[in-house]
């Protein structure tokens, strides 16, 4: 199991994301000081440590200097507060892995534990043979269409030219991106990720470029800018199709001029910032309909990538799994035998609507569910496959749009609007109803019992 070490001299944050990594089945040790937490570090070996940059007793980068001689192998991610970005972003070029602006947020602390954990164990493959899977556990596939794709990676990751990744959801656009930048001129420098469709209208073009102080109402420090905290790596921006027209149009002059101006500045900054974008929609058929502009599309388009979702990879299901469960029996500290070819044809019977992402998880799960030193069994793999065919086909039962519209009743239309709202986010959360009930802020027997309700509305 792996352990991590919290610091913070706020007692709350400590015991807050310990309590949050003990169920996600981490040992966790805390300490309130960095003195003490340097004398845990001699004392044992920790897999990853998040560091408060701003401590009482010693500054973050000091801090991180005297763990880096200690434990130079474990990555340290900086938790901050908005004032010390542009020191974060100092310790990430120093070799910090990672720095997270308060406040936390489960999802992306979870993903970027991964990310560490997944650069820490490059030199080791994820089965033990080489010829499965790539050096950091990043399946190639050996499908023909994986085959294909992967020789276009090759080509392009060592130039400097920007790429569009075009894919379904959870196809692995952002690893794909991460590996580019991993394989490319600038894998030294830092690899930042935006997802672009989580940023609001108001603030994208200050998360992008960054601000003055005073730029605007709320703006009570500098802020520094992805775009300057990628420069000499490589800035990933999901969902790009999200962008405002407007922030389009500063994008398209920062990437042209290589020069960024923060919003409220007038100095002009310059940048070396390889540009990778990725969008689950056909950025072409945006620019058709007049929601992407022309020149942006054309200036990031030197190259485009299609990763085909997973149901037309079927050949590289078996490598995916290896990889997955080689990754689980390191989570999880346990030997699990590998499954059966039946198994590995059941599978490929389901159509893996969410892809890559929803196969990971599906491993993830029926390696838990097994126990150690067993084989993985085919009653259980049918089992949770059934479940999640079940999800898809809820998912399916949309409510009929003449329904929405005709039904003027005001208890069945609030009732099919929040069937609609659950539906939609059980589908964000790759039907995991817990996670759905914590972000719909209802009880998991709540959310049973309101899609039992519009199920036998429906049939009634
Ligand atoms: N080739 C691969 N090798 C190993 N893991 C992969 C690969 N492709 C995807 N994954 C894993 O699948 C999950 C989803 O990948 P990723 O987030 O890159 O997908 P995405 O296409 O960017 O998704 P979205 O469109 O929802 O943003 C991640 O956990 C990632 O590590």
């Amino acid at each position: 199991m792996k352990r991590i070490l919290i610091i913070d001299d706020d007692p709350s944050t400590c015991n807050l994301l310990a309590s949050f990594l003990k169920k996600h089945h981490y040992l966790t040790d805390t300490s309130l000081s960095g003195k003490e937490a340097l004398n845990l570090i001699q004392e044992k070996k920790f897999d990853l440590i998040f560091c408060d940059y701003i401590l009482t007793d010693i500054r973050g980068k000091e801090m991180f200097e005297k763990i880096k001689r200690i434990q130079p192998k474990t990555s340290v991610i900086f938790i901050t507060g908005h004032a010390s970005v542009q020191i974060a972003v100092d310790l990430m070029k120093a070799g910090a892995f990672y720095y997270l602006e308060k406040p936390l947020f489960p999802e992306k602390i979870l993903e970027l534990m991964q990310y560490a954990f997944e650069s820490n164990e490059a030199p080791e493959t994820a089965s033990g043979n080489a010829s499965q899977a790539d050096g950091d556990s990043y399946v190639k596939g050996v499908s023909s269409a994986s085959e294909m794709l992967y020789s276009n990676v090759s080509l392009i990751a060592p130039t400097n030219y920007s790429v569009i990744i075009c894919g379904e959801t959870g196809t692995g656009k952002e690893r794909l991106a991460r590996q580019i930048h991993l394989e490319s001129k600038k894998a030294h420098g830092p690899f930042v990720a935006v997802d672009c469709g989580s940023l609001s209208k108001e603030l994208a073009a200050s998360e992008l470029f960054g601000h003055e102080k005073g730029a605007f109402t709320g703006a009570i420090q500098n802020k520094t800018g992805a775009f300057e905290m990628a420069d000499g790596g490589t800035l990933f921006l999901d969902e790009i199709g999200n962008l405002s027209y407007d922030v389009q149009a500063m994008l398209l002059r920062a990437i042209q001029e290589k020069h960024i101006r923060k919003v409220g500045g007038s100095n002009e900054k310059p940048v070396n910032t390889r540009i990778i974008v990725a969008s689950n929609k056909n950025l072409y058929d945006l620019v058709r309909e007049q929601r992407f502009r022309e020149d942006l599309f054309h200036r990031l388009n030197e190259f485009t990538i299609v990763i085909p979702p997973l149901k037309e990879r079927k050949d590289d299901l078996g490598l995916f799994v290896e990889s997955f469960i080689a990754m689980a029996e390191k989570d999880l500290d346990k030997k699990i035998l590998r499954p059966t070819p039946s198994c590995i044809e059941m599978l490929g019977n389901y159509s893996w609507p969410g892809n890559v992402r929803e196969l990971k998880n599906f491993i993830k799960r029926i390696c838990l569910l097994t126990p150690a030193g067993h084989a993985i069994s085919e009653l259980l793999v049918e089992r949770e496959l059934n479940q999640l065919a079940m999800s898809a086909q809820v998912e399916k039962a949309e409510v009929p749009e003449s329904d929405i519209v005709t039904d003027h009743d005001l208890k069945n239309a609030s009732q099919k609007a929040e069937y609609r709202k659950i539906m939609e986010v059980l589908k964000r959360v790759q039907y995991n109803k817990t996670k759905a009930a914590a972000l719909l802020n209802i009880d998991r027997k709540t959310l049973y019992n309101k899609l039992n309700l519009e199920k036998k509305s429906g049939q009634s």
